[in-house]
């Protein structure tokens, strides 16, 4: 149970953690085919702010060029408004959240908790290797952006990882594999939260 709206009061709410390009895009698409998710990407509904041109976008662009965090007051905005518009009710929300305020905003915006959090946990070199050729020509793909986003990673994303490994939710998937082989991690904990919802 949660407070997102009336419409998703018994929504399924994941978080999906990890750096940058330890695979949290990838394995949504196949967690989406699988089991039916809703994909919300928090860096997908920034950027879309961006091409947008809208009251924010100009801050969003120069926030993703310097791997910096947008103010949690913006991005807790575009994730309710996707999710009070779906008719879905499972929910993965992909890189949030990234700092101790995004989860305190989110918990007290909402009134609510992820049921569960799946973390990919991917050694440095790997992810820098993975970002520089990824080719998408995202304007925060490029050497210098990465130091920094992964210095922002381990000061404040990794305390959220913590937090909610003390609280018990987290589900830390090794991220080092082939997409197969990690989707094999993954799969177990959504097919056990679909028998726990039967
Ligand atoms: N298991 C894997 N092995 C090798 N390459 C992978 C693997 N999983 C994903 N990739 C590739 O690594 C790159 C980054 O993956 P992806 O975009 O899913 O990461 P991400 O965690 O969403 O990154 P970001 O936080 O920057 O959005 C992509 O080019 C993707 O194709
Ligand atoms: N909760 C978030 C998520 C993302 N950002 C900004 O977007 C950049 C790209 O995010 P990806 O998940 O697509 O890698 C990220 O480096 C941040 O600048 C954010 O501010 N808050
Ligand atoms: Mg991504």
């Amino acid at each position: 149970m949660n407070g997102i709206c009336p419409k998703h009061v018994d929504s399924v709410i994941t978080f999906v953690l990890g750096g940058p390009g330890s695979g949290k895009g990838t394995q949504c698409a196949r967690i989406v085919e699988t089991f039916g998710f809703k994909h919300l990407s928090a860096g997908d509904l920034l950027r879309k702010e961006v091409v947008s041109a809208t009251e924010y976008g100009t801050m969003i662009l120069d926030t993703i060029r310097e791997g910096k965090i947008v103010p949690s007051a913006v991005t807790v905005k575009l994730i309710l408004r996707e999710m009070e518009s779906s008719d879905n009710h499972k929910f993965l929300i992909d890189g949030f959240p990234r700092s101790e305020e995004n989860r305190i905003a989110f918990e007290r915006i909402t009134g609510s908790e992820p049921d569960f959090v799946l973390f990919f946990d991917c050694p440095e070199e790997e992810m820098v290797k993975r970002v520089l050729s990824r080719n998408q020509g995202r304007i925060d793909d490029n050497i210098d952006t990465i130091k920094k986003r992964l210095k922002v990673f381990e000061a404040l994303n990794l305390p959220v990882v913590d937090h909610y490994e003390r609280r018990g939710k987290l589900h830390r998937i090794n991220a080092v594999g082939t997409e197969d082989e990690i989707f094999e991690q993954v799969r177990p904990v959504f097919a056990a939260c679909e028998q726990t919802a039967a």
